[in-house]
């Protein structure tokens, strides 16, 4: 960890009167883990949202990896370096799990090196390597549809990793799993993360996942960020031991 890849500077969403994102500023540093947290409308989805342009702001700025990436479009975002899993789920249920990272991986070649196209065998390899990194590869030839729902996850992180993000977007990736399946996603998702040195922003409710899997967590409150800090710090804000830790019953 050592530059910032993302900064947010002073970034305001409305709704018509309604002000979803209230001025949130914050960094988030290369390597890092950040959990995003807050009550059901904080504003998590929608903080994501203006970060991959899939929101334009009201007002402020997301620099990623120092360019300012405010009002480009998701695709172009996707090619620098910035992927977002799960929110609407990517995954082509009729093909099997291989056709499926084989069409992220050729349209993301197609526009990487459109002047040399990729070797059919290369991009077998290829495609095989981001199946074996989620284990999926012993299912390559199965059908999407038909995977478990924790396996049709991994796919999906292996459709995201197929597009070589620097940043990886999560929503909820423990919601719909057995705890179990959730807990193995997520040291997965910690293990991807340091050995391709890959920055992980994720929202999550469950707070046994964001404690044991965040090294920063921060916390939105109707839409403004009302606190940053390691899972040991957070857990002393007197808000956060109100809402999710039972600090505030009496
Ligand atoms: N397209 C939209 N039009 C109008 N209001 C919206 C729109 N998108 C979000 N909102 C409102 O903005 C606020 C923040 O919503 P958002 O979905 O970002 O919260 P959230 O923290 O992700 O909630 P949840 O945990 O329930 O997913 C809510 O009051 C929501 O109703």
């Amino acid at each position: 960890m050592s530059e910032p890849i993302l900064k947010v500077e002073n970034l305001n969403r409305y709704f018509g009167a309604l002000h979803a994102t209230r001025n949130v500023s914050f960094e988030i540093m290369e390597g890092e883990v950040r959990a995003i947290i807050g009550p059901n409308g904080a504003g998590k989805s929608t903080l994501m949202d203006l970060i991959t342009n899939r929101t334009v702001p009201s007002s402020g700025k997301v620099l990623f990896r120092g360019d300012d990436i405010t009002g480009l479009s998701p695709d172009k975002i996707v090619h620098k370096g910035m992927t977002k899993c799960f929110q609407i789920s990517k995954l082509f249920t009729s093909l099997t799990v291989y056709e499926n990272v084989q069409i992220a991986r050729i349209e993301m070649n197609k526009k990487t090196f459109s002047l040399f196209p990729v070797h059919d065998r290369y991009l077998k390899e290829e495609v095989k390597r981001y199946l074996s990194l989620v284990g999926l590869e012993s299912k390559m030839n199965e059908v999407a549809a038909y995977l478990s729902y924790g396996d049709q996850r991994r796919l999906d992180i292996a459709i995201a990793l197929a597009m070589d993000p620097k940043l990886l977007i999560l929503d909820e990736p423990a919601a719909g799993v057995a705890r179990e399946e959730a807990y193995t996603l997520m040291q997965l998702i910690r293990k991807l993360a340091e050995e391709r040195n890959m920055t992980i922003i994720f929202i999550e409710h469950d707070m046994d996942i964001v404690f044991n899997y965040a090294d920063v967590i921060s916390v939105l409150r109707d839409g403004e960020l009302i606190a940053s800090g390691t899972p040991e710090e957070i857990k002393e804000n007197q808000y956060v031991q109100e809402a999710y830790l039972g600090g505030g019953e009496s």
